[in-house]
């Protein structure tokens, strides 16, 4: 049994995370080149967490644009255990509405020009992704999300679309069909890098808007900006209750080991420079 460390990813409207106490801002590097910005860590009732703005400082990072390996490796090097994505989302189904969380369980992966593994050179990984979410983090953020005052959906798919152009009337109402429930750009690849990273991942989605499937009109990103408002406020306060909720001591998980059987490439193989690129990943396999 450890200590937990959450490091927290935040998305669009979510630029820093309230209530962190005995704050820093540290710059981590990582050998995948910049992350987006600095990490902001300290503690949340007691817990240690990590934060890091996902488009940056000023909103300047398109979807496409975020380095996520970058930022997972760092927030990996800061000590992690677990990761925690907050993200806004475009609501495929008319029970889910702006204003409300879902709780993802599924994704469905649309995106096309993205660095998706550490293991692209030199060392080569299958980890496993049937279940992207881990349901022990996904279960304790719920709970959260419903101390937090807001309408909570406990699962759901989300499509990852490349962006940054919102989808045509046609991609959403085919995304309907193949079963989606909420939409956005940037899910993927960070799920997958967190799983190769060993860490636990959970996606809590702040809907803003019903994409374009639903009315004749465009999604308008000035209502986003509205709703968004006060999903962060919400989201803040979300963080303050899963932090207070966790318990005492974080039990293992089988993903903090999924590297043990997904490494294809005997040790004896593995390149010099992958290995050393990948030296906060597979630090735990040397010994
Ligand atoms: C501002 S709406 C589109 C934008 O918001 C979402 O970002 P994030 O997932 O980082 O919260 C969506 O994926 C798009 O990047
Ligand atoms: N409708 C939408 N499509 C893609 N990403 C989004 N993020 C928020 N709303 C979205």
């Amino acid at each position: 049994m450890a200590e937990w460390h959450i490091g927290v990813i935040g998305g669009s409207g979510l630029y820093e995370p309230g209530d962190l106490q005995d704050a820093q801002e540290i710059q981590v590097n990582s050998a995948f080149g910049e992350p987006s910005g600095p990490i902001a860590t300290g503690r949340i009732g007691g817990v240690k967490f990590s934060f890091i703005a996902r488009h940056g400082a000023g909103h300047r990072l398109s979807p496409s644009d975020v380095n996520y390996r970058a930022n997972v490796d760092a927030l990996k090097r800061c000590g992690v255990t677990d990761l925690m994505a907050v993200s806004a989302i475009g609501s495929l189904r008319e029970d889910i509405a702006p204003g409300e969380f879902v709780v993802v369980d599924q994704i469905i992966d649309r995106t096309l020009v993205r660095e998706r593994s550490f293991f692209d050179k030199g060392i080569v990984a299958h980890v496993p992704l049937a279940d992207p979410v881990c349901p022990r983090l996904s279960k304790m953020a719920g709970k959260a999300c419903g101390k937090a005052g807001t309408r909570v959906h406990q699962g759901g798919t989300y499509v990852a679309i490349e962006g940054p152009q919102f989808s045509t009337r046609a991609e959403s109402l085919m995304y309907r069909e193949w079963g989606g429930d909420v939409i956005g750009m940037t899910a993927m690849p960070e799920a997958r890098l967190a799983r190769e990273a060993e860490l636990p991942y959970v996606l809590i989605g702040m809907v803003t808007d019903y994409d374009c499937w639903r009315d004749k009109g465009d999604v308008d990103v000035a209502a986003i900006l509205k709703v968004m408002a006060g999903n962060a406020d919400k989201a803040r306060s979300m963080l303050t209750h899963f932090g207070a909720g966790l318990p005492k001591q974080r039990k293992a998980s089988p993903i903090d080991t999924i590297l043990d059987t997904a490494i294809i490439t005997p040790k004896d193989n593995w390149d010099p420079l992958a290995s050393s690129k990948l030296d906060a990943i597979t630090r735990r396999l040397w010994k």
